[in-house]
Parts: C-alpha cells; structure tokens; sequence
C-alpha cells in the first residue's frame, strides 16, 4: 500500500470554517480567538503553526505556544508533528508555561545570576526551613 500523501498546508486550511480560516491568516499583530470547548481552538493554533512556517517562510525557532496543562502539550505537539515535515519544525516550543518560565531561566542562568542547581520553590513549599 502506498503511503498517504500529506495533506498541504492550504487545504488544511479549506477544511477549516470561515471564522478558523481568517484566525489562521491574520499575521499582522495578535489575534484572539474566543471559542468554546471542543470547537476548534487548537485546530486554529496548529494549523497557524504549519502556515506560519510553511507558507510565511518563518523558522519554527521563533514560534512558541503555550498551555496550562502537560496533556494539552502533549496533543498539540502531537498534531503540529502531523502538519510539519522533516526539520521544519526544528526548534519549535510547544510546552506549559511553567516549562517555558523553567527554560527561559536555565537558560539565562548566568545573565540572572542563578547557580546551576537552583531549585524552584512553589506554594506548596514551606516557607520556612529549619534545619536541626
Ligand atoms: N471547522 C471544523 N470542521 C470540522 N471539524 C473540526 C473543525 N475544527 C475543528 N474540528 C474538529 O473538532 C474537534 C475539536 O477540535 P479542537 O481540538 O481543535 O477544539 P478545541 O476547541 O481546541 O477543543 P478543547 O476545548 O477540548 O481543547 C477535532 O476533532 C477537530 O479535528
């Protein structure tokens, strides 16, 4: 069996409503999209992803998107891997924004003047430490 064709970028977008398409196209400041569950958010984001760097011409290293949960890093990581081939999705971030706030600091250590094994506190860390 031959393997299946991938699908371009520009008909990816056709299958996409009128509202989704014009989310994925605008590239001239932010964009908003306000939408419920399940209706296509992340079709929107992914599908920009693939159009940015596919028919915009920008490196994927200059593209970073964002969420709250692993899982939802983890799908749509999973469906920008579908659109983007070979290396064109080298240096593309898709993580929480906690792993991106991680990231940032390891790697400005120097400029912030952390030490490498620093440890992050979170609220469920006491605040106070004795030692005995
Ligand atoms: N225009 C569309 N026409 C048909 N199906 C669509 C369209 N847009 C998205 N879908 C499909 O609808 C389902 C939900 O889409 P998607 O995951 O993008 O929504 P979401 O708003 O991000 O969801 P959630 O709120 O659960 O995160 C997916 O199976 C997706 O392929």
């Amino acid at each position: 069996m031959t393997p299946a064709t991938p699908k371009s970028i520009l008909s990816r977008i056709k299958g996409l409503n009128p509202r989704q398409q014009e989310a994925v196209r605008y590239i001239d400041g932010p964009c908003l999209v306000l939408a419920g569950a399940g209706s296509g958010k992340t079709s929107v984001i992914t599908t920009k992803i693939a159009y940015l760097v596919q028919e915009c011409g920008m490196s994927a290293r200059r593209i970073a998107a964002v969420t709250f949960t692993n899982k939802a890093a983890r799908e749509m990581k999973e469906r920008v891997g579908q659109m983007l081939h070979g290396k064109e999705g080298h240096g593309l971030t898709v993580s929480t924004f906690h792993t991106l706030g991680l990231n940032i600091i390891r790697g400005e250590l120097k400029t912030l003047g952390y030490k490498p094994g620093f440890s992050l506190l979170t609220r469920k860390t006491p605040r106070r430490c004795c030692e005995i």
